[in-house]
């Protein structure tokens, strides 16, 4: 072996600090979600003004020995580039406090800050999403995926929570609700794209959305389009006792048999199957056929 084939100490370090910054990214996610959690984004853009560390704590109510803690949990948001620290005195620059990020990069490809979609009073709002997918009910099945490996079920959710997901949320009350808020939050993003897309829905008269949730998408189309007319089918579950409008309807059906494919895997073949019988299921509804709409695929 040559001399230059052998590592020098500092390699293996760098190898070192490879796996450990790996071991340990799922911090990341854990304290966005926590700091979703405990409120700090919406805090911080109350304050209107650098905020100290000293004045986070207090606002959050936290007991002052966990001032340490919100500096560390602070720390690794800034540099993930959720805040950034602002000196409060532009003259002595003694003191700083934490602001949220304005732009995210310096360069062409810099891009609105990240934090500014985790508002509460924004829209889109994306903090739900994050809440749900950082969810112990999302993260466990990553904990599965080489048992699923080894194992016959569909997916590693199934190998860890013994459900599929969407027999999951039937299931579970809370989760439910936590996903279907992340849905709709997820769905908010539509309407940049309605704005952009204008066009396409000028020309539509009515349109269905399969697997809508809650009918955000539909919603924000319909605000900008009143004159269509939207159907969204989900599971019965998602869809129960959500009102409706003259434009707006909801069907709750099972677009699939008893195995639930991913719909942006579908063949353009299946996707005209299920719309015919979605059809079906909004005729089944409008002649007043009421009870639970399943449309099988054969
Ligand atoms: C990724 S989410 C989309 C959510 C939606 N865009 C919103 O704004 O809430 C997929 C949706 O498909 C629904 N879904 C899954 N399997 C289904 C099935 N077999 N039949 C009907 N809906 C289904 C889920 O309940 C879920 O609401």
């Amino acid at each position: 072996m040559e001399a230059s084939d052998v590592p020098t100490a500092s390699e293996i370090f760098r190898a070192q600090a490879h796996i450990y910054k790996h071991t340990f990214h799922f911090v990341n996610s854990m304290v966005l979600r926590c700091a979703i959690q405990i409120g700090i984004p919406d805090i911080i853009h109350s304050h209107k003004q650098p905020m100290t560390l000293s004045e986070l704590v207090s606002e959050l109510k936290l007991p002052p020995a966990k001032s340490n803690g919100i500096y560390r949990l602070m720390r690794l948001l800034v540099r993930s580039g959720f805040f950034a620290t602002k000196s409060l005195d532009e003259i002595s620059e003694t003191q700083e406090g934490y602001v949220l990020t304005v732009k995210f990069g310096r360069n062409l490809l810099s891009h609105i800050a990240s934090s500014k979609l985790l508002l509460k009073s924004e829209i889109p709002n994306l903090s739900p999403f994050v809440r749900a997918m950082v969810d112990p009910v999302m993260v466990n099945p990553w904990q599965s995926l080489g048992d699923w490996f080894l194992r016959i079920e569909t997916t590693p959710f199934e190998t860890a929570q013994g459900a599929s997901m969407w027999e999951y949320c039937d299931q579970n009350p809370r989760f439910n609700k936590v996903f279907n808020e992340a849905m709709a939050s997820d769905s908010q993003m539509m309407s940049l794209v309605v704005k952009d897309c204008k066009q396409i829905f000028e020309e539509l008269d009515s349109l269905v959305d399969v697997g809508g949730g809650t009918g955000v998408v539909a919603k924000t189309i319909l605000a900008a389009f009143r004159h269509i007319k939207c159907t969204v089918l989900d599971l019965p579950h998602v869809v129960a006792n959500m009102p409706e409008t003259e434009n707006l309807k909801y069907v709750g059906g099972d677009i699939v048999s008893v195995n639930s494919i991913v719909m942006h895997n579908w063949s353009d073949e299946d996707c005209v199957k299920m719309l015919k019988r979605c059809r079906e299921a909004i005729k089944d509804k409008d002649e007043g056929r009421k009870g639970k709409v399943i449309i099988s695929p054969e």
